[in-house]
């Protein structure tokens, strides 16, 4: 469970099938029960699977009464917790929320530790603008004192293995069989720990492997979605089916090659703010101008390394057939493997740099190694990785 956004289904998809699915918004009383399966390590060191049935109840909060009455018949034997890392706006009411759901659990008087362990996972921390672990456990901590609970970092959009998800489960799956037994687990206090350092993380997600993985799943995904005209008119009617990296590449991808450069550009910049503003879709975040920028220029290389017939500098068309088509994506992908890693930026970008009201509200040049010149990829040997590229001029912001 968690507040709406946060990742519930996103993870319900990954562990019920090991690959993200497209997500919309779960409305109402939109109850989704599914069987899940996740290689986890026991405490013992040792490989175990974590089978369990979980239930992913939608975020919003009207649906909570039904889920206490639910959790009150049923069988419950533990909670997880989303929290979106990179929702600073609503941290507070994650907690309120939790602390509105735990005293149905049967246990009204918190000085008890309570039997079912609860699992924290605070997710999307592949995101730059996420919280710190220090901040986010700062607001958990008195509503989970005295109860059994831990704290992970996660990414559920990065490959299971590498997601934190692993060894989340296997903490469950330990202090479940604890409860049970009546173990020594039962009367643990909180023990607010991050098993995995982010570091981690981040690293693995973008290790070959993860990458590879990555990469295997957007082209399925390119190879069954919707035309790009159809996506185009989703975007303007802001009804897209997810705002993700995914999306947001092969929006530009599309409009850049629509458009043509300058046009295009202007029309991701405004229309991305208003989906953002506008959509109801996509809480506590606004329009980042350097990112979206960085994006639109590695799109705009990406277009570039096709060796397609269009101008390189402007992106028109150079003949009356347009080529790459606008739902030539899957191929765009198969040239530009590197751009499935959404954290890209920081081969150019610190994170302070880019997280800077300055970065947001404006673009800023990088402050690790400058973009990379569409001119000089264009040239690069096939198989060249565009990241190898470093264009010795600072490209031009416009
Ligand atoms: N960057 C990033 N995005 C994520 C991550 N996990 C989920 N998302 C995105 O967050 C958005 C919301 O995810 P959902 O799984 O639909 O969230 P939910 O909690 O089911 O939302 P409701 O059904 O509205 O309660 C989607 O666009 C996901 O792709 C993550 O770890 N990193
Ligand atoms: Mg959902």
């Amino acid at each position: 469970m968690g507040l709406d956004a946060c990742g519930k289904t996103t993870m319900l998809d990954k562990l019920a099938s090991s690959e993200v699915v497209t997500t919309i918004p779960t409305i109402g009383l939109n109850i989704e029960t599914a069987s899940i399966q996740i290689p986890a390590l026991a405490r013992s060191g040792n490989k175990q699977k974590f089978a369990a049935r979980v239930t992913d109840t939608g975020g919003c909060s009207k649906v909570f009464p039904l889920v206490r009455r639910m959790m009150m018949d049923d069988t419950v034997s533990g909670i997880v917790w989303v929290i979106d890392a990179a929702d600073g706006d609503r941290l507070a009411e994650s907690p309120e929320e939790l602390g509105i759901l735990l005293p149905k659990l049967g246990v009204k008087d918190s000085d008890i530790a309570p039997s079912i362990p609860i699992l924290i996972l605070a997710n999307k921390i592949d995101l730059p603008d996420r919280l710190s672990s220090d901040e986010i456990r700062a607001k958990f901590d008195s509503l989970l004192e005295n109860r059994h609970s831990a704290y992970f970092e996660t990414c559920f959009t990065a490959p299971l293995a590498s997601s934190g998800l692993p060894e989340a489960f296997a903490w469950l799956g330990d202090a479940i069989t604890s409860a049970a037994t009546g173990g020594p687990n039962n009367s643990e206090t909180t023990t607010l720990e991050t098993k995995k350092p982010v570091e981690k993380i981040l690293a693995e997600m973008r290790s070959p492997v993860a990458l590879s993985g990555n990469l295997e799943e957007w082209l399925l995904r390119a190879e069954k979605d919707i035309p790009a005209e159809t996506l185009v008119q989703k975007f303007y009617t802001l009804d897209l089916p997810s705002w993700d990296h995914y999306t947001h590449l092969r929006l530009a991808y599309i409009l850049l090659l629509k458009f043509g450069r300058r046009q295009g550009k202007d029309k991701i910049f405004e229309g991305f703010k208003l989906y953002i503003d506008k959509s109801g879709k996509i809480h506590g975040k606004s329009f980042h101008m350097t990112m979206t920028y960085f994006w639109v220029q590695m799109v705009h290389l990406g277009i570039a390394s096709m060796g397609v017939n269009v101008d390189l500098h402007t992106l028109k068309a150079e003949g009356t057939e347009k080529d790459p088509r606008l739902d030539d994506f899957r191929r765009f992908l198969m040239v530009n493997q590197y751009l499935v890693d959404g954290q890209l930026w920081a081969d150019y970008y610190s994170k302070e740099h880019l997280m800077s009201s300055e970065a947001k509200e404006g673009v800023v040049f990088p402050d690790i190694k400058g973009l990379p010149d569409v001119l000089y990829t264009t040239v690069a040997k096939p198989g060249t990785k565009e990241r190898d590229i470093i264009s010795a001029s600072r490209t031009a912001l416009v």
